[in-house]
């Protein structure tokens, strides 16, 4: 079907279905566009109707000054700028995040993660306990913002290298209503803090240096590179990581990091070196991408605190 001519006066339909056509031809020959739910967020995000609402209002027509608003839209989106980026937001576990300069955009494979944490917490029972939650180069909050949506009684504090990503997490926290118990602050890893966490969570930069280069650009060009760059093999983070959580791991706690596509081999042998209980988790596309990690003597005692010091609040 030939999509209709832009100043027809628009209806949502059309509009949705002219912009499709538009990034359907920008992105002829790229396995992972989705030209279809583009135009969906873009005219949606503008109109303030979900993606899914969408559809109920097809045959309404569209103000000429919002038609413009998506046209620019799609014209950036055309030209590689991704949506989130676009509309300054992602969802993450059916949350909205905000976006900034120095957060990385969430992406749905980091749901694993937040999905094994509350199954192990499910399988000990703790669900509804009273847990210290630690999240490690935390952006835009997702991973730590999500465990405190499905837990409770929890608290937590998330760190980022980056002064621009704690302030966004920050106002995450409190437009989704949890900034009483996500605190954040700016720090390298966990080097200044003290007290013991009964979780702690972590998405490290883990891109291989050779790997950089080839990254689509939507990703190069728009997520920040200390996001990303995981060494000369992706895999720089996690040795030091994983001796910080002598320190910092209650001793009943549990440690859940993503990895790469193909890390799992080596980044649980750096688990069971050091004498953790080491499992992993697969994402939706059967990628093993999340690990977890368990001290293997089960010590009495659950120590609650987590207690920050020597870090600049952002
Ligand atoms: C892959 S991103 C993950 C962001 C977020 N947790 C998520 O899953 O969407 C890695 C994060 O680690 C942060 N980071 C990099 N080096 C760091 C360091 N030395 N100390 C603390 N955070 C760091 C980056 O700024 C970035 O926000």
């Amino acid at each position: 079907m030939t999509p209709p001519a832009a100043g027809a006066g628009a209806t949502v339909a059309t509009l949705r279905r002219r912009i499709a056509a538009q990034l359907a031809a920008s992105c002829a020959g790229e396995d992972d566009a989705t030209p279809d739910l583009d135009a969906r967020l873009l005219v949606g995000h503008a109109l303030g109707y979900s993606p899914t609402d969408l559809v109920l209002h097809d045959r309404e027509s569209v103000p000429p000054a919002i038609e413009r608003t998506v046209e620019a839209w799609a014209d950036k989106r055309a030209a590689g700028v991704p949506v989130a980026r676009i509309l300054g937001e992602k969802e993450f576990w059916s949350l909205r995040f905000a976006l900034s300069d120095g957060t990385l955009v969430p992406r749905p494979d980091t749901e694993t993660l937040v999905a094994a944490a509350l199954a192990a917490l499910d399988g000990a029972g703790r669900r509804a306990a009273p847990l210290t939650i630690l999240d490690l180069g935390t952006g835009s909050g997702a991973i730590l913002l999500a465990l405190l949506s499905e837990l409770p009684r929890a608290i937590g504090i998330g760190i980022d290298l980056s002064e621009d990503a704690a302030r966004t997490a920050r106002r995450n926290a409190v437009a989704l209503g949890l900034g009483e118990r996500a605190h954040f602050l700016v720090g390298d890893w966990s080097a200044a803090i003290s007290g013991r966490f009964d979780i702690v969570v972590s998405n490290p930069p883990y891109i291989a240096a050779a790997d950089m280069a080839d990254l689509p650009v939507a990703v190069r060009a728009h997520d920040p590179h200390l996001a990303l760059d995981g060494g000369a093999e992706g895999l720089a983070v996690y040795p030091g990581l994983f001796d910080s959580l002598a320190a910092i791991l209650a001793p009943q706690g549990m440690a859940f990091v993503e990895i790469g596509a193909g890390q799992a081999e080596r980044v649980l042998q750096m688990g069971r070196e050091r004498g953790y209980d080491a499992q992993s988790y697969r994402d939706f596309a059967g990628i093993e991408r999340t690990i977890q990690l368990k001290p293997k003597a089960a010590k009495i005692g659950l120590e609650i605190g987590g207690e920050a010091a020597n870090v600049r609040s952002p």
